[in-house]
């Protein structure tokens, strides 16, 4: 089933004579639970075509449709709505808060969402062997537990699509590869992932990857 498509997509940044082309006239199409991983020189856009996706950046031209909704037609209400139920992120930084402990920054997006706590928040973290860390604060944690800390965060409200942009940049290799097996099973369970790295280990991984070079995708697996 096909969750996201992406359609002739041209990306520029700038006016006039200082014009940067970033992507030009990409396209891709997403199912239901695919493991996307997206590598690519530095510089070459990855992060620019994963802000898109987000609708934290829009394009120059082209489309991107996602759950059927074309996402530059939506208002900014519609957009934050959009993300905050239906998408997750991971990012280099886990981006934890700092005064908050591992369980209420797992909770937190459900909490901004308008609703009351429920024991899910506990489930993730016992998914991802935190369960005696829920009530450290962050600071208390170690770089791995907090990057699966901030993977169970971006669960949260059961989103159907997880980006993550460069999730283990942070980590030892062998963390690493819990990050990468953690999502394959959750694409497995039918969670769709596209994640950017420039790690090649993410490879054996991923069920699809796609590297980005001269603007355009290629796909390599
Ligand atoms: N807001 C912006 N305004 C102007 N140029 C931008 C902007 N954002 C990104 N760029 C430029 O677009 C190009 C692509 O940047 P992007 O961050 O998407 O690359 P990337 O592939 O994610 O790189 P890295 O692997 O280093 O994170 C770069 O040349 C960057 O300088």
């Amino acid at each position: 089933m096909k969750i996201l498509e992406i359609k002739n997509l041209t990306k520029i940044y700038g006016q006039g004579t200082e014009n940067l082309k970033v992507l030009d006239d990409v396209s891709l199409e997403v199912n239901k639970g695919d493991f996307i991983v997206l590598l690519g020189p530095s510089g070459s856009g990855k992060s620019t075509l994963l802000n898109m996706i987000a609708m934290l950046d829009t394009p120059t031209e082209g489309s991107i449709i996602f759950e059927g909704k074309e996402l530059t037609k939506l208002n900014e209400k519609q957009k934050s709505a959009l993300r905050l139920k239906r998408m997750g992120f991971v990012f280099q930084f886990d981006g934890l808060l700092p005064d908050f402990t591992l369980l209420e920054n797992v909770n937190m997006p459900y909490i901004m969402a308008g609703k009351k706590t429920d024991t899910k928040a506990k489930e993730l973290l016992k998914n991802f062997g935190l369960e005696n860390m829920e009530n450290k604060l962050p600071s208390a944690l170690s770089g791995g537990e907090k990057q699966r800390g901030s993977i169970a965060r971006a669960l949260r409200n059961n989103p159907a699509l997880i980006l993550a942009d460069e999730p283990t940049g942070n980590l030892d290799a062998h963390k690493k590869v819990y990050v990468f097996e953690d999502f394959a099973k959750l694409a497995k369970q039918g969670i769709t992932v596209i994640m950017v790295t420039h790690d090649l280990n993410a490879v054996d991984y991923a069920d699809i990857v796609y590297s980005l070079e001269n603007n355009k995708l290629v796909k390599t697996k």
